[in-house]
């Protein structure tokens, strides 16, 4: 398990500005800010990857340089995953993408229930996947995702991306995840309420990003 904020970087400041009730006001900033996470985990996860060397021409010379080997598939779980997903497809920008949508039925007091409905994704046989998603809380819209991509071919390897997390939904990912995968995060925060929200986390991501829905 990787997490960006054991390592002091510029990283810890942009999550910070996202927790910030007055800072995080600003929307814009917000996208941003997932956004510019997705390309930091972007560039981590990148260290991951099968390269060969490639000769090319410069100006001046013939030389060669290393080449991703393949090109990942990246999905996004809808809503509050389009600007960090991005960001992801700034820095792979070859890549392939897929587009879950999910949210999370806050009306049952006692339970969250994942509602699923868009699915968009090209093959994922046999392919190198990044499942992003900015918030980890009870891990229920995670793992209905990764069931809906297992549903439809073997990825090679699933790497999961999340910007904060709850140790529940950590261990909801283990406990109800069965094929290989490895765990990029922001940080890990302290627990969920009683409204499953994430604490100290950030509030609602798809609401700040892009305003509350119905
Ligand atoms: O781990 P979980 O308990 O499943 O919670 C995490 C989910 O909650 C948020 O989505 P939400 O349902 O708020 O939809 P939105 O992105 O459209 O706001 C977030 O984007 C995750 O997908
Ligand atoms: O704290 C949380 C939990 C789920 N979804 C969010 O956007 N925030
Ligand atoms: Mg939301």
């Amino acid at each position: 398990m990787f997490v960006l904020s054991d390592t002091p970087s510029i990283a810890n400041h942009f999550l910070r500005e996202m927790r910030d009730i007055h800072i995080q006001k600003d929307r814009m900033r917000f996208r941003r800010n997932l956004e510019r996470i997705g390309e930091i985990m972007a560039y981590e996860i990148s260290k991951s990857f099968d390269y060969a060397s490639e000769e090319i021409e410069t100006p001046l010379t013939s030389t060669s340089a290393l080449a991703p080997i393949g090109q990942p598939v990246i999905i996004s779980v809808m809503r509050a995953s389009l600007p960090f997903y991005n960001g992801f497809l700034n820095y792979f920008d070859q890549a392939d993408s897929g587009f879950i949508g999910a949210f999370r039925d806050e009306s049952q007091e006692e339970e969250i229930t994942i509602q699923l409905g868009y699915h968009a994704s090209p093959s994922v046989e046999g392919r190198v996947i990044i499942l992003a998603d900015p918030m980890l809380a009870t891990g229920k819209s995670l793992v209905e995702s990764i069931q809906t991509i297992l549903s439809h071919g073997k990825p090679k390897h699933i790497h999961i991306a999340a910007i904060i997390a709850a140790p529940e939904g950590i261990q909801y990912l283990k406990e109800n995840v069965s094929s290989s995968y490895s765990l990029w995060l922001g940080a890990i925060d302290e627990k969920l309420n009683h409204q499953s929200y994430i604490v100290p986390g950030l509030g609602d991501a798809g609401d700040l990003a892009f305003g509350p829905k119905l």
